[in-house]
Formats: C-alpha cells, structure tokens, sequence
C-alpha cells in the first residue's frame, strides 16, 4: 500500500459527487489482477480485461524477449539527442534522464525512439498477441505506437511553458476514455512499463465509472461528475497491463524523482466496434495477412464497418 499525495489529476479534480477528489488508493487484489507468463503462454481471458478487470502480466516484456531491445533503442536515442557527456549519465536509464536533459531534448529523445521502435512495436504485440492463451476469437493489431517518457512535473513545468501537444506522451493527460476518440470498444491497450511505475508517477483509474454515461468534450472528461475513488498502479519493467479502451483513466501528474517510461500498443478482440459518436477512428489489422500478398488488405476488416466508413467520409469531405 502506497499514499504519497495524488496531487491534482487534471479533468478529474472534482471527481466525486461532494465535489474533493477521492485520494487514489493502492491497487489491491480486487482492482488488479497479477498474472505470470506460464509454459503454455499468457494465461489471460481478454473478455474478462473488456469487462473492466485490469491486469498485470508481470514480466511479460521479458517473456517475449523484447525488453532489451527497446532499452537498447532508448539508449541509442539518449545518445542521439544529448551531448556524449550528459548520454553517458543516462546510462541506459530512461528513469534518469530528466537529470541530464531539458524538456527540448526529452521530447526529442521521444520522437527518435518512436521512429526507431516503429517497426519494432509491430512485433512486440503480435508477440505478445500470439503468446496469449487462446482467446475464441481472431485478434486484430492496431498500429498505435505510444512512447510515454514522463519527467518529474516540476522539471517540466520549470522551463516554463508546457510543451503543446504531447499530452499523455510527455505531459500528464486529463481523465478520459480512449475509446470517445479512436479506439474500438473491444480494444485493449497494453501499457508496457519498460521502466518502473510507482504510485506518483503512473496512471489513475477509476473502475466504478466504467461504461458508465458520462459528459466530455470529446477528448477529457468535464467536471462535476461523480467518478468513483481512483486506483493506482505500479509496475516493475518488463510488466504489461491490460486494459480496455472503455476505461476511464487519467495520468498521474509526476511528482516522483523518477522519469517514467512506458510504451503503448492495442488490440482488438474480435471484429473492431466503433462507438458512434467517436470523434476519430484507427484501423486494426489482421495478421493473418502480413507477410503475404495479401497484405495491403489486413485493415480490410476494420474498414468495412459503420466506423471506418464514417471515417472514410469524413476525411474524404475534408481533402
Ligand atoms: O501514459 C499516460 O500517462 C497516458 C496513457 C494513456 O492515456 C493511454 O495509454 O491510453
Ligand atoms: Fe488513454
């Protein structure tokens, strides 16, 4: 159990019907499900992650055998953006790089690593994806690639303005729901740790709001709604949590002395369902098809639907 301050949490400052935002509390057994990558794989219902259950695949990164490469690449990113001097303090540990670098520099540490992690990314999930006990259905892989790189918010802020636009990527991100933006409602996101998650610098959900009718701009959340008391996560590097594009969930402002770094992907189990009034949409691949001639054809599935054919309208309208 951990109870360092929670600190504002932009979107949900008035997160319960009184009006005080609940303090987070720890993720205990009935929040977080833990499980370990066993012989026969990930042993994992996805069905059970779309019902709201949040779960941690402790080690899962090692599992697959990915978490040395992408530390690899970060390092090699560090190395890219900082004089040699200020990289070798890095030492290959993203945690420490606020001490090293301004915001200029981390936020183009993080454009780097997300061209050199691309491809990379794409075999992480299907990894993981294959890994994962059977699940009944076919899954579709999204090509969403999140580098999360989140400095202490006092390093941040000290510069003076807020860089714009990398919400969620390098700023904390409001409470919101995935799924009011781009992503389907059967999809889940797989939140990586590559370095460690501690309560003060990780993510907020709120379990007792899933699913449920709420107002927002499309983007956050508004406020003056009753959202429920928020969990917090921690996780160690190389563990993955799952959970659904339906869940609400905010960034933890990080008042830590630790950058946090986490990289994200998705998945959809089964067909993707877009909700109606989502204001974006992503494909989802089936991969299947990848490696084969067929190949331009793996989003076929996601763009025959109520949602990609709005979205075809949309941007056809808009060029
Ligand atoms: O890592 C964060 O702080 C934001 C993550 C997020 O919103 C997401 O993965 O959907
Ligand atoms: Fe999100």
């Amino acid at each position: 159990m951990t109870g360092p301050d929670a600190g504002p949490v932009p979107g949900a400052a008035s997160g319960s019907a009184a009006g005080a935002a609940p303090r987070p509390v720890a993720a205990g057994p009935a929040a977080l499900h833990t499980v370990e990558p066993g012989p026969y794989g990930i042993p994992v219902s996805l069905r059970h992650v779309l019902d709201g259950a949040l779960v941690a695949v402790k080690g899962g990164l090692r599992h697959i055998g990915a978490l040395g490469t992408i530390r690899r690449e970060a390092a090699r990113a560090v190395a890219a953006a900082l004089p040699a001097a200020d990289a070798a303090q890095v030492s290959g540990a993203l945690e420490n790089v606020h001490r090293h670098a301004d915001t200029a520099q981390i936020a183009a540490v993080r454009t780097d690593l997300e061209t050199r992690l691309r491809p990379f990314s794409r075999t992480v999930l299907h990894d993981v994806a294959r890994a994962l006990e059977p699940q009944g259905t076919r899954l579709y892989l999204s090509g969403h690639l999140g580098i999360r790189i989140m400095p202490p918010q006092r390093t941040v802020v000290a510069g003076g303005e807020e860089p714009a636009g990398l919400e969620g990527f390098l700023t904390p991100r409001g409470a919101h729901v995935d799924s009011w933006f781009n992503t389907a409602v059967n999809s889940v996101n797989l939140w990586m740790a590559v370095g460690p998650v501690r309560s003060g610098n990780g993510l907020l959900f709120y379990p007792e709001a899933y699913r449920r009718p709420l107002r927002h701009d499309g983007h956050t959340l508004l406020p003056g709604q009753p959202i429920g008391t928020p969990v917090d996560i921690e996780l160690a590097p190389g563990d993955i949590l799952l959970f659904a594009g339906d869940h609400l969930h905010a960034s933890r402002p990080n008042t830590t002395a630790e950058t946090r770094f986490v990289i994200t992907k998705r998945l959809c189990v089964g067909v993707p369902r877009y909700p109606s009034a989502a204001t974006g949409w992503v494909p989802y691949e089936d991969p299947r098809l990848w490696g084969t001639r067929w190949e331009r054809w793996a989003t076929w599935r996601s763009r025959l639907t109520t949602g990609g054919v709005r979205d075809a309208l949309r941007t056809g309208r808009r060029g």
